[in-house]
């Protein structure tokens, strides 16, 4: 197959309909833009993405279990090492009781190093009769209500692509130079079960990793593993600006991979058949997602396997549903069923965030651990009932102590929210709330084992 042929018209976007596309002042500007985007370096290699998909059909075949998560927006300010540290060091501690309890190698994949622009169910804000553009993220324009930061700057671009590298640097240095030892990780979980009165409940859990690390210490295993993991950048592909110009040919095989992170995912509200998103993300050779919200059928899944995945190619594809804990155990069966008759290879991963946002009487986003919890469950048994494989779960979450999602061992209420209510967009689980539900999935997981 020549080059042209096996990348197809990396452009043919530009002439369909692209949803929640900021609109820029100038074209001159969006296009230089653009051009300087399209000269720097990769932020992530071929390689690291075929490597990527390779466990993502591990998952599809039921021999892994995804852990992909961060935050809901980033934000240029956020690209700090604490930040970035305490996000990483929340989803290593999680990563581990997972795969302790799955027996199976749990792949992590951060909603980091390129998470800075969101899709909003309306253009403007209202504030106290004051009517300003919606924030997009700090990709497209700036999260404070005046008119001046509301506006639409392309620069912007190039600060998201730099901030992706200094976090995406960060997180390769933590999770390379020791700070990810499964031991030390361990450590914190223990700190986690003794120190905190929420924690107490998993003491039997954690005890039990205690017991299989020093077996292992015991017969003198020592492997490489224990001392760094794997880690992926990943994020919503929404700004196809963005994501066109950060795409390259590998040299090596003549295809090309968006480098903007090594998983893109399209979101439930760009996911139209005949949209500019899908007809992007057809063309790039990285691992890819769909969110898929409780209105999709299973001819809508099936349609967008045959468009984004039509060689059946394993670990291209993810589903990542949505539902809503109400919604799951009736929704997602029909779509599992017709896909797995197909024979496609599809991984399934739960997104138990984006179903269950709800407002507080104060006027907060916020979202229910135990909804939360309740639809991890539901997927848990609809693939428990049909034979499937429950892939992983995709959260947005922080490792900072911030009062965003209610419930949970902290017990935080609704009148807590305005506490530390820091997020950019929707509300994140904190850092206790985090290891909770890992810690509760992890539960679900044995008892469907
Ligand atoms: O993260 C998802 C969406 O961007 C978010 O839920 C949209 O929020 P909105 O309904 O406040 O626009
Ligand atoms: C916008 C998002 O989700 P969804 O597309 O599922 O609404 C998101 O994950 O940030």
């Amino acid at each position: 197959m020549s080059t042209s042929a096996a990348t197809g018209d990396l452009d043919a976007w530009r002439s369909l309909p692209a949803l929640q596309q900021p609109e820029w002042d100038d074209p001159d500007e969006i296009r230089a833009v653009a051009a300087e985007l399209a000269n720097q370096p990769p932020l992530v290699f071929a390689g690291e993405c075929d490597q990527l998909k390779a466990q993502l059909a591990d998952v599809a075949r039921g021999e892994a279990f995804v852990l992909q998560g961060g935050d809901c927006a980033e934000t240029f300010d956020g690209s700090n090492a604490d930040a970035v540290k305490n996000k990483l060091k929340t989803l290593l501690q999680m990563a581990v009781v997972l795969t302790y309890a799955a027996s199976v190698p749990v792949v992590k994949i951060g909603r980091m190093a390129g998470q800075f622009a969101k899709p909003r169910s309306k253009p403007a804000e209202v504030r106290g009769g004051v009517e300003l553009p919606a924030y997009r993220g700090d990709a497209v324009n700036g999260f404070a209500f005046d008119a001046e930061s509301r506006r639409n700057d392309p620069h912007r671009l190039l600060k998201a692509y730099h901030c992706s590298a200094v976090t995406l640097n960060l997180c390769r240095a933590f999770t390379k130079g020791g700070y990810a030892d499964l031991r030390q990780v361990h450590a914190w979980n223990r700190d986690f079960v003794q120190q905190s009165p929420a924690g107490r409940r998993y003491e039997q859990l954690a005890a039990e990793i205690d017991r299989a690390l020093t077996f292992m210490k015991a017969c003198g295993a020592n492997p490489d593993e224990f001392h760094g993991v794997e880690f992926y950048s990943s994020h919503e592909a929404l700004l196809l600006e963005y994501e066109r110009a950060l795409t390259r040919i590998d040299h090596l095989s003549g295809l090309p991979y968006d480098v903007s992170a090594h998983f893109l995912w399209i979101g439930e509200r760009t996911r139209q058949l005949d949209g500019a998103h899908v007809e992007f993300l057809r063309h790039i050779r990285n691992p890819i997602g769909v969110k898929l919200g409780p209105a999709t059928s299973a001819d809508d899944a099936l349609a967008l396997i045959n468009r984004l995945n039509p060689e059946r190619e394993p670990g291209r594809l993810t589903f990542i549903t949505r539902m809503g804990a109400g919604r799951i155990r009736e929704a997602l069966p029909p779509l599992i069923e017709k896909v797995h008759q197909s024979g496609a290879p599809v991984a399934w991963i739960c997104d138990p965030m984006h179903g269950n946002t709800f407002e507080a009487p104060s006027g907060h986003k916020t979202r229910r651990l135990d909804d939360v919890l309740d639809e991890v469950a539901g997927f848990f048994e609809v693939h428990q009932a049909l034979g499937t494989h429950p892939g992983g779960i995709h959260i947005e979450f922080t490792g900072d102590d911030v009062t965003e999602c209610v419930g949970g061992g902290q017990g935080l209420a609704e009148g807590d929210l305005h506490q530390r209510y820091e997020t950019a967009c929707d509300p994140r689980l904190n850092r206790g709330q985090s290891l909770d539900l890992a810690f509760m999935v992890a539960e679900l997981y044995r008892k469907s084992a």
